[in-house]
């Protein structure tokens, strides 16, 4: 089974996977953009590339995504095992579409999600980690153009019109509470998803 964890930036998603790690220890941990291969490494330098081109951008990301997929989701996937990733296909919808909104693409997220439907695995389940915009960037530091509180209340309609096409693919969590309260919310909800399955 595949759940996705997704969200803002800053909305703690990592957070939520780190300690989720000591709950699951038999589940299969891992993330997008990638940290251990070269598609993630290029990925990371279109992040910190002011001028980088957004299409470009699109294209770097759904490398990765191949990659990972081939390399880390599907094998873990064929034996049996739980994959929890931080972050996924979603966060290109979200994020990319955003990025691409004044582009020549008359539909950015659906031309993003056809490029996916073609050889992605789609999340059985994705935790939704909700927070404000403005909370998202203080809480990221607002270190690079995607963790702007403008940039991010386009990328949080763009979930919200995810979680409206698949209401019971999402699981929303309330992550303007406390660290721990947050967990505590994330783990009943996995636990009911693993129950359900
Ligand atoms: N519920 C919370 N309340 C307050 N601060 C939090 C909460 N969860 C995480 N933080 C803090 O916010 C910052 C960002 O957290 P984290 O890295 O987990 O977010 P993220 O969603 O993974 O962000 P990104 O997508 O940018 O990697 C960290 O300093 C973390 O300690
Ligand atoms: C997978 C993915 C990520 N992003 C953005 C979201 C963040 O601002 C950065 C890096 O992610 P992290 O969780 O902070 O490590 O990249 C994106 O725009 N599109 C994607 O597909």
């Amino acid at each position: 089974m595949l759940v996705t964890l997704e969200g803002l930036d800053g909305s703690g998603k990592t957070t939520v996977w780190e300690a989720l790690q000591d709950v699951y220890s038999d589940a299969v941990f891992t993330r997008e953009p990638t940290s251990d291969s070269w598609y993630g490494e290029a990925v990371n330098r279109a992040i910190g590339d002011d001028d980088a081109d957004p299409l470009a951008t699109l294209f770097l990301f759904t490398a990765d995504h191949a990659d990972h997929l081939s390399r880390v989701v599907r094998p873990a996937l064929a034996e049996g095992n739980l994959v929890i990733s931080d972050r996924y296909s979603d966060s290109r919808f979200a994020y990319q579409a955003a990025s691409l909104r004044d582009s020549d693409l008359a539909r950015p997220m659906e031309y993003i999600m056809g490029i996916h439907a073609a050889f992605s695995r789609p999340p059985d389940k994705t935790i939704y980690l909700d927070v404000d915009p403005e909370t998202a960037a203080a809480r990221s530091g607002a270190t690079n153009k995607f963790e702007q509180a403008a940039y991010l209340a386009d990328v949080r309609a763009n979930y919200e019109r995810l979680i409206d096409s698949e209401p019971e693919r999402f699981v929303r969590i309330d992550a303007t509470q406390p660290p721990e309260d947050v967990l505590g919310a994330v783990e009943t909800a996995l636990a009911e998803i693993l129950d359900a399955n």
